[in-house]
């Protein structure tokens, strides 16, 4: 089953123009213009239940947009939107049953009454039965450790502690879809890697699909086995991380650990005539770089004939590094 099913979804917003100096603002008093600014321009995709799957994009590309659309927030200008068999702005009710929302910017916790009050309001607000809250509740707080934090008002929580906070909230009442924007946003690498867990977990048990936008490409790598790119209101990649590095990265690197002391010179002298550019470390570690280009078994076999190696690893792609030059390229086929 589909969760999200979006055909030639458009967003246009209309947008005052705002004239130059004193004249142009009398002129604005007296007669309006406008523009149209198109954010999101006729995409399409289909989320199977249970994808987890990572929605990026520069500044300004239509993300937040998109994610307004899909959760009844906006209207569409045009196009065919349906998450979890609902219209998500026709059908709010029924369909934000379905659906939970973390904005990571924005909370949907009251600030000054204790954590569990502001649970208990939502339980109320999604009708969500006595007995099942209190299953979820208990399983919830348990996993993300939040036992402590329950009687404590939102605003004195540190943004860790607000944000496993917000997931239990958003939760509660058990949806089949969940939106993250910017879940980990500021938070410290241990806290990451716990909301990363836990989201992992989540899918894994409860087969909870997930649509998740980040500028953190960790985030990706770490649960998304899909990827959709957008630029400028379009999608320019939907497809899997791994081809997205290996259509993109330029090559690899191979760290090798030597048996006995060498030099630069003697490693470029084993490689000659290759296209290759080692780095070494100390006496007995380098990095080498090889372009697709190059017969990767070939330089290997070459090294290993030339000298004792102690240790070889292949070193991972940087994702990071590879979304900024597609970024900046703006074209990419999948
Ligand atoms: N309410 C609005 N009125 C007018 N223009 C808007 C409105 N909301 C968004 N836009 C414009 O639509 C485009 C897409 O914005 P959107 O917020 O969806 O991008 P985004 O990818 O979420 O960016 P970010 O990563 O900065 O959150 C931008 O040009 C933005 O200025």
């Amino acid at each position: 089953m589909l969760a999200i099913d979006v055909e030639r979804l458009q967003k246009s917003f209309r947008v005052q123009k705002n004239r130059e100096g004193l004249g142009g603002a009398l002129k604005d008093l007296l007669r309006r213009e406008y523009t149209e600014v198109e954010a999101v321009k006729r995409i399409s995709f289909q989320i199977p239940q249970g994808e987890i799957c990572g929605y990026i994009g520069e500044n300004g590309a239509g993300k937040s947009t998109t994610i307004k659309m899909l959760t009844g927030i906006l209207v569409p200008t045009s196009g065919k939107v349906v998450v979890g068999g609902y219209v998500p702005f026709k059908e709010r009710e029924k369909f934000v049953k379905n659906i939970g929302v973390v904005f990571g910017q924005r909370s949907q916790l009251w600030w000054d009454i204790g954590v569990i009050e502001s649970f208990h309001l939502l339980r109320k607000v999604y009708r969500v039965p006595e007995n099942d809250f209190r299953k979820r509740l208990d399983e919830l707080v348990e996993r993300l450790q939040l036992g402590e934090l329950l009687n404590r008002p939102v605003r004195k929580l540190s943004l860790g502690q607000r944000m496993r906070c917000e997931l239990v909230a958003s939760l509660l009442h058990n949806p089949s879809i969940l939106f993250l924007d910017e879940p980990t946003i500021g938070l410290d690498i241990l806290v990451k890697t716990e909301i990363r867990d836990f989201l992992m977990g989540l899918n894994k048990e409860h087969g909870t699909t997930i649509l998740l936008t980040t500028h953190d490409l960790q985030d990706i790598e770490a649960l998304c086995s899909r990827v959709i790119m957008l630029d400028d209101g379009s999608i320019i990649y939907d497809g899997s991380l791994e081809t997205l590095k290996s259509n993109w990265s330029k090559g690899r690197e191979i760290q090798f650990q030597f048996a006995h002391p060498v030099k630069k010179a003697q490693m470029e002298s084993w490689t000659e005539g290759l296209d290759i550019q080692w780095r070494p470390e100390n006496d007995l570690t380098a990095k080498l770089w090889l372009p697709h280009s190059v017969n990767v078994s070939e330089a290997l076999s070459r090294i290993v004939g030339a000298t004792e190696i102690r240790d070889i690893k292949i070193l991972e792609t940087n994702t990071d590094e590879i979304v900024r030059e597609i970024y900046q390229s703006e074209k990419v086929s999948s």
